[in-house]
């Protein structure tokens, strides 16, 4: 994300939420620009002092030209604590900005890590500040499973975090848990077809694919996100909005997911990936050396007009030498 995006959605957060002092986590120390420029993003990481009331991008030092045209960021946070302070003043941040802007906010989750990093969010000043009957809840990828089923990403949003805010009910859009994989993705799509209709998603007139304002995902080891995994051929679907596997590496096999094109006409993408246990995949995804015929899932988010932020820890990216 470059740094002027940021910060005009916080001076458009400033509106809505003037009453409430937002409390701006972690802010980012520059990293040496030597090292900068072997990372094909903007990098900044935490301070291990923090200080209140300060845009996560304020402590950036001066862009370049080239830099300031980046539509990555990468951000590494000491503490999970502040990783969760700083997205929930993210996400806060564009809710109003886009709230601001056309009257809806589109959220679109993923299951895994990512839902209890949210949990920020039901708490105060956020719980009061944040315009909840603006969002519009999605998933990038569903299990294909009982809505109440353990494995159930709705669910696992609902418990953490969707059935703390007060979000309309008629605005969280969870698959048909009656149909098969194939007839859950094109119920989905043709719902998000209906919602674009009637103007609740935008489209991205260039592409023809939606255009959701923020993709909040996670990434697994493998490079795989959504549930768009590695070698899977999925991967290359360039038609549909929403397809299927049934043979998901990992549990359970049966998913619905967003295709490629859709979470690369995103707006916004928050990849939330801590843990050394995710290192080897970061590494190949920030590196600059791209093997084209071996790109990872992760390696294909490349937002067409957008602003990719990678949310990490320092375990994730222990294998970035430059860092
Ligand atoms: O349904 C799923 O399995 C998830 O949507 C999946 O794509 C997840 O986001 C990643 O595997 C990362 O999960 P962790 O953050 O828990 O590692």
């Amino acid at each position: 994300m470059s740094t002027s995006a940021v910060s005009s959605a916080a001076a458009a957060a400033s509106t809505s939420l003037s009453s409430v002092k937002l409390r701006r986590s972690s802010p980012a120390s520059s990293v040496p620009t030597p090292l900068r420029r072997s990372l094909p993003c903007k990098v900044s990481s935490s301070s291990p002092s923090r200080s209140p009331l300060v845009p996560v991008s304020a402590n950036a030092s001066p862009t370049s030209a080239g830099e300031t045209a980046s539509r990555k960021k990468l951000l590494i946070f000491d503490a999970e604590e502040d990783l969760v302070a700083s997205l929930a003043d993210y996400v806060a941040e564009l809710s109003a900005k886009f709230t601001a802007e056309r009257g809806a906010f589109t959220v679109v989750l993923s299951g895994g890590s990512l839902v209890k990093a949210l949990r920020k969010l039901a708490e105060p000043p956020y719980l009061e500040a944040v315009d909840w009957s603006k969002w519009h809840v999605f998933w990038v990828d569903e299990r294909v499973v009982p809505k109440n089923h353990v494995d159930s990403n709705y669910k696992l949003a609902l418990d953490g975090f969707l059935s703390k805010v007060p979000i309309p009910a008629d605005h969280v859009y969870a698959i048909n848990d009656a149909l098969s994989a194939e007839g859950a993705s094109d119920e989905y799509e043709t719902r998000l077809k209906q919602l674009v209709q009637n103007g609740v998603i935008e489209i991205w007139p260039v592409t023809g694919f939606p255009k959701f304002d923020l993709m909040l995902m996670g990434m697994g080891p493998d490079g795989h996100a959504a549930s768009l995994f590695p070698g899977h051929p999925v991967v290359n679907e360039n038609k549909k909005w929403v397809t299927f596997v049934k043979d998901s590496p990992k549990p359970p096999p049966e998913r619905i997911t967003f295709t490629l094109p859709v979470i690369n006409s995103s707006a916004h993408i928050a990849l939330v990936v801590t843990g050394a246990g995710k290192a080897g995949a970061v590494h190949k995804a920030l590196s600059d050396q791209h093997n084209t015929t071996d790109l990872l899932p992760v390696e294909m988010v490349s937002l067409q007009d957008g602003e990719l932020t990678w949310f990490t820890d320092k375990p994730a990216v222990s294998m970035l030498s430059s860092i």
